[in-house]
């Protein structure tokens, strides 16, 4: 049986791996390009809002140079009593985002946006609620030791060593690692997307 045709070529506007690594799960043909978009946003915004608005504007920015394609956006924040958080620039950076993290409950929110040809857009956003145990300062700096804090919101990878800093976890594991893989297939699907090709 012939498989059904894409509605179009598929981007991911991202240059994250573990964004990249979540979509070949899912077996789909896509591509990969930098959304390359300023990421600054009013400061007024809530968490929600600016993940939100930055899933779109990367989106937009590649489907503006493929217009008659399909591009998924994203873009995640972490939240805790209060202030968000970003992706740490150096260890340092890294020991004061865990250090606020550590024996606390936060939110992990990320934006999804998927924009089609003519620029039909959909989006969504997926939060997800995780508590740390406390960690002594030493426990801490070997955890900074395994670098994975480096390019993650948060500093801490949930599906590495990083999982033996979670007590709780309330929500999709796969919007922590970068993408709410839920609502990523339900966006795809409603956009006419079959899965399960044959080769
Ligand atoms: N592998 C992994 N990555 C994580 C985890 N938590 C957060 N991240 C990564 C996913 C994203 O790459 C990054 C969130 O930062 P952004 O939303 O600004 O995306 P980023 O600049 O990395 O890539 P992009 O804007 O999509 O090109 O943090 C985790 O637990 N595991």
């Amino acid at each position: 049986m012939k498989n059904p045709g894409p509605p179009g070529d598929l981007f991911l506007a991202s240059t994250s791996s573990a964004r990249k690594a979540l979509m070949d799960g899912l077996g789909l043909p896509y591509r990969t390009e930098a959304p390359g978009v300023d990421e600054h946003v009013p400061a007024q915004l809530s968490a929600l809002e600016a993940v939100a608005m930055l899933a779109v504007r990367k989106a937009r920015a590649v489907h503006e140079r493929h217009p008659d394609a399909w591009v998924l956006g994203a873009d995640q924040l972490v939240e805790v009593e209060g202030t968000t958080l970003g992706k740490p620039h150096d260890r340092d950076a890294a020991r004061a985002q865990l250090g606020r993290l550590l024996g606390h409950t936060h939110a992990i929110h990320t934006g999804v946006c998927l924009v089609g040809p003519g620029g039909h857009l959909t989006q969504a956003v997926e939060t997800t609620h995780l508590t740390f145990f406390p960690l002594p300062p030493e426990e801490l700096e070997r955890y900074l030791d395994t670098g994975e804090w480096e390019g993650c919101a948060g500093s801490y990878r949930v599906e590495g060593q990083g999982q033996a800093l979670l007590a709780k976890l309330e929500g999709d594991r796969t919007n922590v690692q970068g993408l709410p893989m839920l609502p990523v297939v339900r966006l795809l699907r409603q956009a006419g997307f079959a899965f399960f090709a044959r080769p």
